[in-house]
C-alpha cells in the first residue's frame, strides 16, 4: 500500500506565552526547565498534527540558552516537522523573546526534537511522509537524515559504521 503523504507545513504551530513570576528563578529570568516543557508541548502537537497518532518523546538534541528571558516578556514558539521516517518525525523548534514595552525580539534558542508515533499500547506505528516544498523546508529535509544517525550513534542505538550520512561528512573510510 502506497505510503500517505504530508506537506511539513501542516505541522505547523505556534504558540504564545507570557513569562510570570512563577516561571522565573531568583533572578527573574525564565527557567531552562520551564522552557524546555513549553519546547516540548509545542514540538508534541507539530508531531501530532503529522501523525494524528498519540506520541512520544524519544529525544532532544543541544539546546542551548544564548540570554535570558525577562518576567514579563512574550515568549513565541515555532515548531513543525522537517521529516519523517518509519514510525519517528524530526521536529525542528524556534524559540523568541519579545519585549513589549521595549519594541525589542530576540531569538532566544532553537532545537530540534525526535517523537515516535504509537498505539494504545504504545508500540510504535508508522506515520505519513513529509513532503518538504520551501528552500527553507528542503534544507531542514535534506540536513534531517544526518542528524538521525547522529543521535542514533550517540544514544548507542546505531553503529558507527552504519552511519552513511556521516561517513560522507567526516570522510571516514
Ligand atoms: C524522562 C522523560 O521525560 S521521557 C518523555 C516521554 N517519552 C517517553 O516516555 C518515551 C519513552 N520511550 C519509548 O516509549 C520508546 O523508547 C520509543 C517508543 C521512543 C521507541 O521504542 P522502541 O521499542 O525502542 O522502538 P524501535 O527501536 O522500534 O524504534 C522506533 C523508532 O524510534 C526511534 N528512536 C528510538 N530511540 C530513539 C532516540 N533515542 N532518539 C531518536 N529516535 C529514537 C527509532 O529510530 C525508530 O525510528 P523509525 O521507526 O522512524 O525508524
Amino acid at each position: 500500500m502506497m505510503r500517505k503523504q504530508k506537506p511539513v507545513k501542516d505541522s505547523f504551530v505556534i504558540m504564545t506565552e507570557l513569562v510570570l513570576p512563577n516561571d522565573t528563578n531568583t533572578l527573574n529570568n525564565l527557567m531552562g526547565g520551564r522552557m524546555m516543557h513549553l519546547m516540548d508541548i509545542a514540538a508534541a502537537i507539530s508531531a501530532q498534527k503529522h501523525s494524528n497518532r498519540i506520541v512520544v518523546t524519544a529525544s532532544v538534541d543541544n539546546v542551548s540558552f544564548r540570554e535570558g528571558i525577562r518576567l514579563g516578556s512574550v515568549v513565541t514558539l515555532q515548531a513543525q516537522v522537517t521529516r519523517a521516517f518509519a514510525s519517528s518525525m524530526e521536529v525542528h523548534i524556534d524559540v523568541w523573546a519579545e519585549d513589549i514595552p521595549s519594541g525589542t525580539k530576540i531569538k532566544s534558542n532553537e532545537a530540534f526534537f525526535t517523537f515516535v508515533a504509537v498505539d494504545q499500547s504504545g508500540r510504535p506505528i508508522d506515520v505519513p511522509e513529509a513532503i518538504a516544498e520551501t528552500e527553507e523546508e528542503i534544507r531542514l529535509y535534506d540536513g534531517a537524515l544526518r542528524r538521525r544517525q547522529l543521535r542514533l550513534v550517540l544514544g548507542g542505538r546505531m553503529q558507527p559504521q552504519e552511519a552513511t550520512e556521516l561517513k560522507s561528512l567526516f570522510a571516514m573510510s
